[in-house]
């Protein structure tokens, strides 16, 4: 039996987002809200003698939708720390898609790959490794510091170890996905980082419902929502429904009566639930 380590992180939809750049990774971040969703990555790690990182995807029933090769910003964490595993990684959620997956697969990984090897690192450690590796690599600014934890989350100032409140709703989230919007190319675009800081709401939203608020008038503003994205929230706003777009992937979410309904004239609906807690291990099998 190969001794093998599995760990968990929740996704993140991220609402609204403002870029802040600072000196370092470790400075460099957002500001914004979001919803942290319990669907999001295992990983599972053994030693091995190169580093390898599998990427798979299955159906809620466990049944393989795809698997691939290689992962630049997991390859980066394990080399950080100086480790040869496998790891693989499992997911249901689109990859690309605006649910924080880059940020779930390394808090995850680096999870799994501390107990492997029993690096001692503290969540501190795991969540800052994770985050340079995203900003490094253009995958993410706010997502590691929100997956920290669950619920919905605002963070009023950069990096995991930022200012996060945190509050945690009991309704359903339910979200479309027309496919990825190239994360490094909108927060590598100085153009687009202005416009979006243009459009960002200031405070942080008390309850469900300011936070939809917050977050529709903020895609309206921001320039990013896609002619199909805009399409859905265009139904959504006629039935009265709270929705969003995913930021960023060519994607809505939404919650309440009417949601699924909606949703399923345009895409399968796909059933979300708020996370109550973030990344943790799960197992050190023997
Ligand atoms: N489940 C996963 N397992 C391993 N690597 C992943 C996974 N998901 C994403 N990645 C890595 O992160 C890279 C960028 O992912 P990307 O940020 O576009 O996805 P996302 O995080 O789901 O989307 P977003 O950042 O818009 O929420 C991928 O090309 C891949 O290398
Ligand atoms: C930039 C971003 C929208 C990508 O998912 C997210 O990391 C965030 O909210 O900072």
């Amino acid at each position: 039996m190969v001794r093998t380590a599995v760990a968990f992180s929740p996704g993140h939809i991220s609402g609204y987002f403002m870029k802040v750049a600072g000196e370092s990774p470790a400075t460099t971040g957002s500001l914004g809200a979001g919803i942290v969703i319990e669907e999001g990555v295992v990983a599972s790690a053994s030693a091995a003698e190169t580093i390898e990182v599998v990427v798979g995807r299955r159906d809620t029933e466990g049944a393989v939708l795809s698997e691939a090769s290689g992962s630049p910003p997991v390859e980066y964490a394990l080399e950080r720390l100086d480790v040869s595993a496998r790891v693989e990684t499992r997911c249901s959620l689109p990859i690309g898609a605006g649910f924080g997956l880059s940020a779930a697969a390394l808090l995850a990984s680096i999870t799994a790959v501390d107990a492997l090897f029993d690096l001692g690192m503290d969540r501190r450690g795991i969540a800052a490794l994770a985050h340079e590796a995203e900003v490094v690599h253009s995958t993410g600014l706010g997502d590691v510091a929100a997956c920290q934890g669950g619920g919905i989350v605002c963070r009023t100032t950069p990096g995991p170890g930022g200012e996060i409140r945190r509050f945690y709703p009991e309704e359903a989230i339910w979200a479309v996905s027309f496919g990825p919007l190239p994360t490094p190319e909108v927060i590598g675009s100085q153009a687009q980082i202005e416009r979006i800081a243009a459009a960002f709401p200031e405070g942080c939203p008390s309850d469900l419902p300011e936070f939809f608020r917050l977050s529709r008038a903020f895609a309206g503003r921001s320039g990013l929502v896609p002619p199909e994205v805009g399409a859905v929230l265009a139904a959504c706003d006629a039935a009265g429904v709270r929705a969003s777009m995913t930021m960023l992937g060519r994607g809505a979410f939404a919650t309440g009566d009417g949601a699924e309904e909606v949703f399923s004239r345009f895409a399968p609906p796909i059933p979300l639930h708020i996370a109550r807690e973030g990344f943790r291990l799960l197992e050190v099998r023997a």
